[in-house]
């Protein structure tokens, strides 16, 4: 078990009393609250880190070799996000199982919402696909010391590990989806057909996964799957920057976390040895909180 950001450790003490030290390692940034810690816990394991530096294969392969970290903490509200994504990269190396965390009740709301909502956003797609989220319950801000503007909550993850995560993507790079999803969140309103465009274009001049051949004027030309173009005579052709109509025409608050993943193998094809292609350790993490 790992906390993030114990600080002086009111939660600490209680985690302590009901499972003991040994299989418990604390990260805190706070010089001051680390002293403290290890002054009245002389047997715990207290990390003086930044969470957002930790590299958490490298950290359970020290603590717990053969099992993978179950994490849990009051988390520092600036980094949520930022502090989740990289939980996600982590989890399909089997590092990490498991989150319990409170955050700021309006986070835990966008994590579990559903399509056609305000709160359906980047962490809600990212973290249905990537684990099975449940808020648990919400905790008022009176039972906090200072008492904070925001609400709070509990939310649990269960990561769905790298088996199933490869299953659901079926081929679909990570880096790629959240590519996608990132651009279609940053103009919520607009359609993806426009919000979309850059990426089209970008597919097209990087020379990447093309799959589609036309031929012009005898010259071959490669195009990515679900971009059409017109041999237009000569040795001149256009390429038609838009996605089908079925899907320019919606919008990202529409699309089911599942249809993110379609949507992407579209625009940028797909791994063809699906059981063994890299899913990145550094996809989502640098991700901050706020957009989407
Ligand atoms: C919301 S407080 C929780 C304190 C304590 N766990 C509690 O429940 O009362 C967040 C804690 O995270 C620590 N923290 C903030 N940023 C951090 C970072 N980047 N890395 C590690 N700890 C951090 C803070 O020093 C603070 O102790």
């Amino acid at each position: 078990m790992v906390e993030l950001g114990p600080g002086p450790g009111a939660l600490t003490q209680v985690l302590i009393e009901r499972y003991g030290t040994e299989n418990f390692s604390c990260i805190e940034i706070d010089q001051r609250a680390v002293q403290v810690l290890n002054e009245r816990h002389p047997t715990l394991d207290v990390i003086h880190s930044d969470v957002l530096q930790v590299d958490y294969p490298t950290l359970q392969s020290s603590l717990s070799p053969n099992s993978p970290l179950a994490v849990i903490g009051n988390l520092p509200y600036y980094i949520t996000s930022q502090i989740l994504f990289a939980l996600a990269d982590a989890s399909h190396s089997t590092a990490v199982r498991t989150a319990t965390v409170t955050m700021q009740l309006e986070v835990g709301q966008r994590l579990v919402a559903s399509t056609s909502t305000k709160a359906y956003g980047i962490l809600s797609v990212a973290f249905q696909i990537y684990a099975d989220t449940r808020l648990h319950f919400k905790i008022p801000n009176t039972v906090f010391y200072p008492k904070p503007k925001v609400e709070s909550c509990l939310v649990g993850m269960s990561f769905v590990g790298e088996d199933e995560l490869r299953r659901r993507l079926d081929g679909v790079r990570p880096s790629d989806l959240r590519r996608v999803v990132q651009m279609s969140f940053q103009q919520r309103r607009k359609t993806l057909r426009s919000s979309l465009r850059r990426i089209l274009m970008e597919v097209h001049n990087g020379d990447k996964n093309k799959v589609n051949d036309i031929v012009t004027g005898g010259r071959k030309v490669e195009v990515p799957a679900g971009v059409k173009a017109r041999a237009e005579g000569g040795d001149k052709f256009a390429i038609q920057q838009e996605l089908p109509e079925e899907w320019g025409s919606m919008r990202p608050e529409e699309l089911k976390p599942m249809q993110f993943i379609e949507l992407t193998r579209l625009i940028y094809g797909e791994e063809e040895d699906k059981e063994n292609y890299e899913l990145g350790v550094k996809v989502w993490r640098k991700l901050k909180h706020g957009k989407g």
